[in-house]
Parts: structure tokens; sequence; C-alpha cells
């Protein structure tokens, strides 16, 4: 996986969208994500057989288009599938633990809201970091307040170098200022995931990144 892949970074669990889940995936695709992160968590989220049934799903359409294919938190599942990479916060899994268990070529990413948390998580090996809530959001249950592009600015003035993607209330409306603050990519779920048209509103997202 490459810094570019960040870019525009899909999330999505089946429980994210009321329509199919593989559907929404290959919308988005055609409408420019560079990067998938399969989330399955918060009620009525898959479990088990039926987990991996629908995440091997995902990494095949993932698989035919070139897109990374990213597991978030089951360390279990992502080693299972071979997916592309991992991504955990601060309250799973150890970093230290995840980088004796994965091979070298899985990419491992870290969520990080202070600078002590990049800092550690960069010393340590991530390959890139999750900054975030950039702003509120209502997708993630348990996030925490918003600490807005600023903080990644001062990551980055701070010294951290590895990959950043903003994550968190992100949208066509802020991405730009995410990205002008420092960071390679944005992470997007519900601007995408819950849009009328899943492609035109990846597009949407990704224009505003890319700098004409
Ligand atoms: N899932 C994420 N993906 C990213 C990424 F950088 F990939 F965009 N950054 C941050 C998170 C949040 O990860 P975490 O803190 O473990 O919470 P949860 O498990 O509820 O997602
Ligand atoms: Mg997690």
């Amino acid at each position: 996986m490459t810094k570019q892949d960040l870019l525009l970074y899909f999330i999505m669990g089946s429980n994210n969208t009321s329509n199919d889940t593989v559907d929404v995936l290959q919308e988005a695709i055609s409408g420019g994500i560079t990067c998938f992160q399969f989330r399955e968590k918060g009620l009525g989220a898959l479990s088990g057989n039926d987990k991996h049934t629908l995440a091997k799903k995902l990494q095949d359409v993932c698989v035919s288009h070139d897109v990374p294919f990213i597991v978030n938190d089951d360390v279990e599942l992502a080693l299972a599938v071979k997916a592309d990479g991992i991504h955990v916060g601060q309250d799973d899994i150890p970093l230290s633990d995840l980088k004796r268990r994965c091979p070298d070529n899985m990419t491992i990413g870290i969520s990080a809201k202070t600078m002590a948390e990049a800092k550690e998580a960069q010393e340590n090996g991530a390959d890139y970091l999750g900054v975030g809530p950039m702003f509120s959001t209502t997708t993630k249950e348990d996030a925490e307040l918003p600490i807005g592009p600023q903080s990644l600015q001062h990551m980055r003035e701070a010294g951290i170098t590895i990959p950043i993607v903003g994550i968190g209330g992100i949208d066509e409306s802020n991405a730009k200022e995410v990205m002008d603050a420092g960071a390679d990519g944005v992470s997007v779920i519900s601007a995408i995931s819950k849009a009328m048209d899943i492609s035109q509103a990846a597009t949407a997202v990704k224009r505003r990144l890319t700098f004409c």
C-alpha cells in the first residue's frame, strides 16, 4: 500500500447503509475511492461466519479493482482473509502485538487524537495514522470531541512524517481544509455510504482533494 492509496479512504460496514453493501462499495469505487476499510461494528453488525462471508465478498470487489482492503479492529479476520491491512485504535490490540502477529506486508493503521498518541505510534512503526475526529460525527457512537484540522497541522509541525488520514465528519464541504492542514487523505463514511448517488458523492469529495 502506498501513501497515495490513502487519498480517499472509504469506511463502511453493513449497518452504515440501507442498501446492499457490495453494491455500495462497487458504486464508491466507480466514484473514485482509493482505499476501503471494512468496519463491521455497532447496532446490527454481523459477526462470526456472516461477517467473514461479507468480508470476503467486499475483498473480492476491492481485489478486482486494485483497491486496498483494510479490516477494522478484527486481527483474526484480517489474517484469515489476508487483508492488505488492519486499522486499530488506542483501546484495541496494542501495536507491538500487531507487529508480532501480522506479516510485514500488512499495512497497520493506528488511530491518534493526541500528539503523544501520534508520536508513540510513529516511533513504534505504524504505517499510517487516522487522526480525528476532525469534525463532529454521528457514525462512531463513542467518538470523542472533535479536535479539528489544526491538531493535524500541529502533528506535522511537531515532526509526524508518516502518512496521515483525517477522519470524523468529513464531507465535500470540509475535506480540502483537512488536506490543507497536512493530511495525505481523508476518510469518509456517511457522506458516501448514505448518499442518494454513491458514485457522485465519492467523486464530489475526491474533486475537493486533488489540487487543480
Ligand atoms: N476506524 C478508523 N479508521 C481510521 C482511518 F485512518 F483508517 F481512516 N481512522 C480512525 C478510525 C477509528 O478507529 P478506532 O479508534 O479503533 O475506532 P473504531 O474501531 O470504532 O473505528
Ligand atoms: Mg477500533
